[in-house]
């Protein structure tokens, strides 16, 4: 081949490592009076920097017990889970977690339950001064910085723990159905600031989720678990587009298809 030819050629990019690998993951849980209980059964998956994977499946199949492997917290029967290209053990300092239940210190203030995951991440005093009071705004909590957990409604303690899980500024967030205890509407709401969020500050995020059009509306991916011993049914890659209007894509017929996907996957009645 002639060098002209070659030097036209372009060079393939190289591919970046992956924010987190697993593969061929498998966990257990020991019983006393049966063999262990296979929850994983060699689940191999890679989320990307920045991006944003949901993981949906049937109720009890794993979607929780994959999140608490990547972060080191449950020990596999086989396979690896890999953080940033290091095997894990305990928790990985840039990984941040986010409930369906708010974990928030109910003796502190909005302000000071966000000033903790600013601590923890060792943010100067003089950067808290400013990025506190910008992620109060950002989530739409003015007004409120002094109040304690129990004078939030439901929706604004969430936006207090995503505030904290955000100083805390993980470059990996693991997400376990952090909206399913809120009402629709405020749901959609908190979708809409999460993807705000996102999308200025993109971080992989790994989003477990029983609804499968919170998933569409909000990922890149959406890892589709069987039921138990989960494997990885699909992956669908969400190609709409951003920013996403949460409300009008529920219409657009892509986003219809892809549901519809999802729930024949999931062997789910319509
Ligand atoms: N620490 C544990 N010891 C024993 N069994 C466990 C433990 N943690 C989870 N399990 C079992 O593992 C299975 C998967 O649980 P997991 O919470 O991961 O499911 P899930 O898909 O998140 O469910 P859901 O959608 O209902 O929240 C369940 O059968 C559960 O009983």
């Amino acid at each position: 081949m002639a060098m002209s030819q070659l030097a036209e050629k372009p060079m393939p990019a190289p591919t970046p490592e992956p924010r987190v690998r697993v593969e061929n993951l498998r966990i257990a849980f020991p019983r006393p009076d049966a063999p262990p209980l296979e929850v994983l059964s060699g689940i191999s998956l890679d989320v990307a920097d920045g991006e944003f994977v949901a993981v949906v499946g049937p109720s009890g199949s794993g979607k929780s017990t994959i999140l608490r492997a990547i972060c080191g917290l449950l020990k596999p029967a086989g396979g690896e889970v890999r953080v940033d290209g290091r095997p894990v053990s305990d928790p990985p300092p840039e990984v941040g977690f986010m409930f369906q239940k708010d974990a928030l210190l109910p003796w502190l203030t909005v302000t000071q339950n966000i000033r903790v995951g600013a601590e923890l991440s060792g943010m100067s005093k003089a950067e808290q001064e400013t990025r506190i009071p910008a992620l109060i705004r950002l989530l739409r909590l003015d007004g409120f910085e002094d109040a304690y957990p129990k004078q939030l409604s439901g929706g604004m303690r969430q936006r207090a723990s995503l505030g904290r899980l955000l100083a805390y500024n993980p470059s990996l967030m693991l997400m376990d159905e952090p909206f399913g205890a809120l009402d629709y509407q405020t749901k959609i709401v908190m979708g809409r600031e999460l993807l705000r969020i996102w999308e200025a500050e993109r971080r992989a995020i790994i989003f477990v989720t029983h609804d499968i059009e919170e998933a569409v509306a909000l990922a890149d991916r959406v890892v589709v678990f069987s039921a138990r011993p989960a494997r990885i049914v699909a992956d669908y890659r969400v190609d709409l587009p951003r920013p996403r209007d949460l409300r009008a894509m529920r219409g657009d017929p892509a986003f219809v298809h892809l549901t519809e996907s999802i729930w024949s996957d999931l062997a789910l009645p319509a």
